[in-house]
């Protein structure tokens, strides 16, 4: 891609697209790649803000010397330490041996702890200004969205809020990386799917820092990961101001672990009868084949779950029970949920569920319906009225839906 590529003034996106690591994290699955965004500001002063991974780190120097040329880099601004971002730094700093790593206190002990750079540390504090000549930056502290020393950096001349991980997604950029040139729909998806796995347990941060940056003449949200909000910066925003006050849509998410079948029949009858009841949004999974982060990101968007399980060993299944773990990790809040199962003797999954939901204090729709070796009449008449009252209380819920 056009490495000379601005994005405004002398603002120019230096970022790499990364198609060949499998699992961002080394677990959440990337179907569709990553990218890493970093920015080069040619100023008099030229700065860069925040880097690329490693295994990038060649094609990111080269972009950097096209730009630039033979003039020095004068500043690296590191707004977030995740090595996705920092990763390239030691390269950096061995090509600009004088350029000055911007950070705040908390930034730098994760600087000498991942690469063992001591020197040419500038801090900065909150609404300190280092000028470039035209383009001047800002600093917004922004700790625990999502590591401690994470901050946003604003600029304020061509008033662009370069703000590391937050608003960012998964997913390569093909081609397009503003979000007038795409079709966003897959990287809203992509973006929740970031946000609900791998922010959202911070999501009373993410709430205190859109109260510090509303002030803000914002016009320009430029992430570390996914599109460039150019056109219409505020979407992105009330998406995360949406995610992280719990806020969800009218729909059913169903997650089950079955071996042999028949908690799988339970699930499908229960979608039957929702969907004949008139909710449009019905997601079936089965926990042993969509990877959690997928179920975790249906879950964030819609207002109800159903979670069912075999009995496995005495506890829920294992699938299940991984998705259990990343709901609680979460912290989502303000769910409606319902229970179901499949038991031969002295059960555990329907049990294992009801204690999750006993402690994440989610609200309950109806009894838990178990079933022992198979479902019969008497469960599926069970299953008709737990999918009635489901419907029903989303109807309630989303009055001016209907
Ligand atoms: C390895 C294994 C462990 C099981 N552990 C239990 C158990 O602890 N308690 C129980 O009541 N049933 C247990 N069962 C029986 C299943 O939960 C039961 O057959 C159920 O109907 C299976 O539902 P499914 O068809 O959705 O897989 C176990 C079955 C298997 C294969």
């Amino acid at each position: 891609m056009n490495c000379r590529l601005s994005i405004k003034d002398k603002i120019h996106w230096i970022g790499v697209n990364d198609r060949e690591t499998t699992l961002f994290e080394n677990y959440w699955p990337l179907e569709k790649g990553v990218a890493y965004n970093s920015y080069l500001i040619n100023d008099e002063k030229v700065a860069i803000i925040d880097t690329v991974k490693f295994n990038k780190t060649t094609e990111y120097l080269e972009k950097i010397k096209e730009i630039i040329g033979d003039k020095p880099v004068d500043y690296l601004v590191v707004n977030h330490m995740e090595p996705d971002h920092s990763g390239s730094m030691l390269a950096l700093l061995g090509t600009y041996p004088d350029m000055k790593i911007v950070g705040n206190k908390k930034t730098f002990p994760f600087i000498e702890g991942f690469y063992g750079i001591t020197r040419n540390y500038m801090e900065v504090v909150e609404g300190d200004i280092i000028d470039l000549g035209f383009h001047k930056l800002t600093f917004y502290m922004t700790p625990m969205v999502h590591w401690p020393e994470t901050m946003m950096t604003y600029e304020t001349t061509s008033k662009v809020l370069f703000s590391m991980d937050a608003f960012g997604g998964f997913g390569a950029l093909d081609g397009g990386i503003f979000d007038d040139e795409i079709n966003y729909e897959f990287y809203e998806d992509e973006t929740r799917r970031y946000y609900s796995n791998i922010v959202a347990k911070y999501s009373a941060m993410v709430q205190r820092s859109l109260k510090k940056l509303a002030g803000l003449d914002i016009q320009i949200v430029a992430p570390t990961h996914g599109p460039i909000w150019r056109s219409n910066p505020g979407e992105i925003i009330g998406l995360y101001d949406k995610w992280s006050r719990y806020e969800a849509e009218k729909g059913v998410v169903i997650v089950y672990g079955s071996m042999y079948g028949n908690t799988a029949k339970m699930a499908d009858f229960l979608a039957r009868i929702i969907a004949e009841n008139g909710i449009k949004d019905v997601k079936v999974f089965d926990a042993s084949k969509t990877h959690p982060s997928y179920i975790l990101s249906e879950i964030w968007k819609y207002k109800a779950a159903v979670i069912g399980s075999c009995a496995y060993n005495t506890k829920v299944f294992s699938s299940v029970e991984t998705v259990l773990a990343k709901l609680s990790n979460s912290s989502l809040k303000d769910r409606y949920v319902s229970v179901f199962g499949n038991k031969s003797w002295s059960g555990g999954g329907v049990s294992g569920i009801n204690a999750f939901v006993d402690e994440i204090g989610w609200e309950r729709i109806g009894e838990s319906i178990e079933a022992t070796y198979s479902p019969k009449d008497a469960e599926f008449k069970a299953l008709t009225e737990l999918g009635e009252a489901i419907a029903a209380k989303l109807h309630e819920t989303y009055p001016e839906e209907n």
